[in-house]
């Protein structure tokens, strides 16, 4: 029974400081496998530092971070590297290598991960490239590509392995408008294909509630909100309808 109902990921009390800095102080949050959740919060709340916990970046100083019911802490090796395998990440600061062209920013994690032989890679990578309309630049390097175009080599690196779970750290940082919703479109339309669990860190509000079933915000170091997109912008909560509507006046300048 309580496999049946057992989240894919749980932040149980979770409490993580940098020296005199307490970033978060008794963090909950259940994510169901094959769900979008989307976690919002102030600039330096915390959210990176959040999403770093899953990966293994930071580890908590109390509480606990559980994978299908285990603690990241206590995988033995072998399971530490299938969840690791089974995990991929687009965050904002290191989205790709400079030095490697966009076919083998797309491969490494193949080339890293797998026993893949090198017409099976390009198969692969060729198919996602395919899937997110980047044909033909394969052998152009990160700086000859615009914005656009390095998230979609980002996004196509994060989805070659087919993972099970992605983790989004403000994936459309330094688009504009209207790049912002493709990358959000190409995203939601992933997702319901390859059906990953996805968690995605995001100012884009509102639009990024339109990929959610839940949406988390992340305020003095707790998750004081968890609902759906229609409860948030229902606005009964009062901290979540005050940082939306902050957050809504400032999107609503940057667009025009
Ligand atoms: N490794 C670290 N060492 C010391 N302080 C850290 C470390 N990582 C994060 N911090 C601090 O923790 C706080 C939360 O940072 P975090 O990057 O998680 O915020 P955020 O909510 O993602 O912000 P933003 O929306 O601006 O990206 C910040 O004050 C940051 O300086």
């Amino acid at each position: 029974m309580r496999a049946m109902t057992q989240p894919f990921i749980e932040f149980k009390n979770v409490y993580k400081r940098f020296g005199n800095l307490e970033v978060l102080k008794g963090v909950n949050l259940s994510i169901d496998k094959g769900t979008v959740t989307v976690v919002i919060g102030k600039s330096g709340s915390g959210k990176s530092v959040l999403l770093k916990h899953i990966v293994g970046l930071v580890k908590e100083d109390e509480g606990d971070v559980l994978i299908q019911g285990k603690s990241l802490n206590r995988l033995s090796s072998k399971q530490a590297r299938q969840f690791k395998k089974n995990m991929s990440y687009m965050f904002q600061d290191n989205a790709l290598f400079d030095f490697l062209t966009a076919f083998e920013n797309i491969a490494l994690p193949l080339t890293e991960t797998t026993r893949m032989t090198v017409e099976q890679i390009r198969k692969k990578v060729h198919d996602r490239m395919a899937r997110l309309s980047i044909e033909g630049i394969d052998h152009k390097y990160p700086s000859e590509l615009s914005g656009g175009m390095r998230k979609r080599v980002a996004l196509a690196r994060a989805l070659v392995t087919d993972p099970e779970l992605i983790l989004f750290d403000e994936p459309t940082t330094g688009l504009d408008p209207i790049r912002k919703n493709d990358v959000h479109h190409l995203i939601r339309e992933f997702q319901k294909q390859f059906g990953f669990t996805a968690v995605i860190v995001s100012h884009d509000i509102p639009d990024i509630f339109d990929l959610a079933q839940q949406i988390a915000l992340l305020d003095e170091g707790k998750i004081v909100f968890k609902g759906t997109r229609q409860e948030i912008m229902a606005c009964e909560h009062e901290t979540a309808c005050a940082f939306i509507r902050g957050r809504e006046m400032l999107y609503d300048r940057s667009k025009t």
